[in-house]
C-alpha cells in the first residue's frame, strides 16, 4: 500500500538543536527514498550545505539521488536547467550572478525599470539571483513541467524556512500540493529577520484597510495543510535564560534541556549609556562571581549595527590594552604586525591549518607566562621559530615599533589566568569574533553576550511582549532582540545607549532582568566598609 504523504512544518526556537533534528530526519527519509526519486534539502548558506553535507557522510553514502544545496542551486539543478531552455526562457549557456540591479532613484518606476533590465539580461543568459525565482516560477506555469518536478522529487526539506520569501514558499508548496512528495519546512518564526528585500509588500484587506501579509511560517501555524511540530527543548543555554527568552516567544514555550549549565547567572542591564562604561561594566561583570558564575571564554559584543561598535573598537582596540580580547585574537592581531600580514591571511601564509595555527599560538601564551624575564630580541626569534617563518625587516623604525608591540603584548597576556584544560578546548574549538552585528550572529553561541540598544525605542522593541504586535512587526525589531537574547550559553546583559525611563525599568523588573548600577553598586560596597 502506498505510504501516506505528510508535509510538516517544524517550529524550532533558539538553541533547540535543529540541525541535529534535520540530520536525524533526512537519514530516516532516505531509508524510504525510491531509487528514481530525489530527497533535496534546502539551505541557506554554503557553510550550512557543508555541514549538513559532512554530517550526513559520517552516517549515511550520499548517493546522486539526495540534493543538499541553497535554493539557487536547487531551482538551476530542478527547473532552469531541465526546462528552461525547452520552454524558450533561456539561451544555452547560463551566467549566474549576484550581482544586485539597483534603479536609480531619478527613475519615474524605479520597479518595472528593474524588471526591463532582468528580462533583458535572462534573455542574453545572465541570470541575477532574484531572477532565478521569478524564472523558476514562471516555468512552473507549465502544467507538464510542474508534474514532472512533482514527480522526480520524493522529499524536500528546507532549512531556516523562516527566511524564505512568498514566492519561494509558493515554489516549495507546489511539490506538497501534487501529492506525490513530503515537504518538510523546518523554521523559527521568532527569528525571522530578512533583510529589506524579502519583505512582503502591503496589501489591502477586502473591507480596504491597509493589511499586513503574515509570513507562511505563521499562517501555516493556523492551517491544516502541514502537520506542525515543535522542537521543545533548548540546548544551548541557562535556565535563567530560557525563561526569560520564553517571554518573547510567540509559539513556543522551551525547556531548559542542558543540564550542563547549572550556574544561575541573572539576566543583567547595565545602567551606563557611555558605550565604554557599559563595556567596562561587562567586563566586569563575567569576572565578578556574584553575578557570573565561571569566567566566560567566548563574548559576544551585539548591536543591531555595527556603527554601535565602531568608535569604540577603532580608538581602543589600534592603541591600547586588550587584555578582554579573546586569546588567539590576541595573538592573531600580534602576528599579523609582525609578519605584516592581514590577520584573516595569516594561515594561508603561514601555511598551516587553523587549528595548527592556533596550537602554535598556545606555545606563545605559555612563552610569556613561564618566562618572567623575556627579553624582546628573543621573543622575536622565538616567534620566527615557532611560525617557521622569518620577519622581513624593513626599516629601524619599524623594529622599534615591533619592539613595542611585543612590549604590549607580554603585559596583556602575563596578566592572565593560565587556562585550564577544558578552557583551552573551549578557546580551540569555539573561537568566534567578537563584535557581531546581531544579523551576523543569527545561528552563532558563545558563554556571554553584551547587546546594545541604540536607543530606549529600539530596547523597547526588543523587550516587547504583545504576541499580535510581535507578529506585525514588519521591520523585524523585535525579533532582532530575540535572536541577540538567545545566544549565551551562561550569561546575558543588556543595555542601551540613551537613559530609559522609570517605566522601562519597571518593565525589566517584570522580566526578571536585574539592573546593574555601578555607581549604586560602590555605594554599597563603601557603606559595608564603614
Ligand atoms: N539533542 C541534543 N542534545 C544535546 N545537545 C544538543 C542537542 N542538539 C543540539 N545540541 C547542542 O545545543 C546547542 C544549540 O544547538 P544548535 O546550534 O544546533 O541550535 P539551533 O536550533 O540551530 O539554534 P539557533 O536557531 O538559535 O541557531 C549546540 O551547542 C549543540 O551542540
Amino acid at each position: 500500500m502506498k505510504k501516506k504523504l505528510n508535509s510538516t512544518l517544524i517550529i524550532a526556537a533558539a538553541g533547540s538543536g535543529k540541525t541535529t533534528e534535520l540530520i536525524k530526519q533526512i537519514i530516516e527519509k532516505s531509508r524510504e527514498l525510491p531509487p528514481d526519486k530525489f530527497l533535496a534539502v534546502i539551505t541557506y548558506t554554503n557553510s550550512a550545505t557543508n555541514e549538513i553535507l559532512e554530517r550526513l557522510q559520517k552516517n549515511i553514502s550520499v548517493h546522486q539521488n539526495i540534493f543538499v544545496g541553497t535554493i539557487h542551486s536547487f531551482l538551476i539543478k530542478f527547473l532552469i536547467k531541465p526546462y528552461g531552455k525547452v520552454l524558450g526562457l533561456v539561451p544555452n549557456e547560463l551566467i549566474i550572478t549576484d550581482y544586485e540591479i539597483n534603479v536609480g532613484k531619478s527613475s519615474s518606476n524605479p520597479f518595472v525599470e528593474k524588471n526591463i533590465i532582468v528580462n533583458r539580461l535572462s534573455e542574453k543568459g545572465v541570470l541575477t539571483y532574484d531572477y532565478i525565482i521569478t524564472l523558476s516560477k514562471k516555468i512552473l506555469d507549465n502544467e507538464n513541467v510542474k508534474k514532472r518536478f512533482c514527480n522526480r522529487i520524493r522529499y524536500l526539506f528546507v532549512d531556516e524556512f523562516q527566511d524564505s520569501t512568498k514566492t519561494q514558499f509558493e515554489i516549495f508548496d507546489t511539490l506538497r500540493k501534487g501529492k506525490n512528495s513530503e515537504v518538510i519546512l523546518v523554521g523559527d518564526p521568532e527569528q525571522r529577520i530578512m533583510n529589506f528585500k524579502n519583505k512582503p509588500r502591503k496589501g489591502k484587506s477586502p473591507s480596504g484597510e491597509k493589511s499586513v501579509p503574515l509570513h507562511p511560517i505563521d499562517t501555516l501555524q493556523k492551517k491544516k495543510t502541514y502537520t506542525i511540530s515543535k522542537l521543545m527543548s533548548n540546548y544551548r543555554s541557562s535556565e535563567t535564560i530560557v525563561n526569560f527568552i520564553n517571554q518573547f516567544h510567540s509559539s513556543i514555550q522551551q525547556e531548559w534541556a542542558n543540564k550542563k549549565i547549572t550556574s544561575k547567572n541573572p539576566v543583567m542591564f547595565i545602567q551606563s549609556t557611555k558605550l565604554k562604561s557599559i563595556i567596562s561594566d561587562f567586563n566586569s561583570l563575567c569576572i565578578n562571581k556574584a553575578y557570573c558564575e565561571f569566567i566566560p571564554k567566548t563574548r559576544f559584543f551585539l548591536a543591531h549595527e555595527n556603527k554601535v561598535y565602531n568608535n569604540y573598537r577603532k580608538s581602543n582596540f589600534d592603541n591600547k590594552s586588550k587584555e578582554n580580547l579573546p586569546l588567539f585574537t590576541c595573538i592573531y592581531d600580534y602576528l599579523s604586525s609582525f609578519y605584516n600580514i592581514k590577520k584573516d591571511k595569516l594561515h594561508q601564509i603561514l601555511e598551516m591549518e587553523e587549528i595548527e595555527l592556533r596550537k602554535k599560538c598556545l606555545l606563545v601564551f605559555y612563552e610569556i607566562n613561564y618566562n618572567l624575564n623575556i627579553d624582546l630580541d628573543d621573543f622575536s626569534n622565538f616567534i620566527e621559530t615557532t611560525f617557521s617563518r622569518k620577519r622581513v625587516e624593513t626599516g629601524e623604525k619599524v623594529s622599534f615599533k615591533i619592539k613595542e608591540r611585543t612590549k604590549r603584548l607580554v603585559d596583556e597576556l602575563s596578566n592572565r589566568i593560565t587556562p585550564d584544560k577544558e578552557h583551552l578546548s573551549i578557546e580551540l574549538t569555539e573561537y568566534r569574533d567578537s563584535f557581531l552585528t546581531i544579523h551576523k550572529s543569527k545561528g552563532l553561541q558563545a558563554d556571554a553576550a553584551l547587546v546594545v540598544a541604540k536607543n530606549e525605542k529600539e530596547l523597547l522593541m526588543w523587550l516587547e511582549n504583545d504576541k499580535e504586535k510581535r507578529l506585525n512587526d514588519q521591520q523585524d525589531k523585535c525579533r532582532l532582540g530575540y535572536v541577540a537574547f538567545s545566544r549565551p550559553k551562561e550569561f546575558l546583559c543588556i543595555a542601551c545607549l540613551t537613559p530609559i525611563s522609570k517605566p522601562t525599568l519597571q518593565l525589566l523588573n517584570k522580566f526578571k532582568v536585574n539592573i546593574y548600577s555601578p555607581l549604586e553598586e560602590q555605594v554599597q560596597t563603601t557603606l559595608q566598609t564603614l
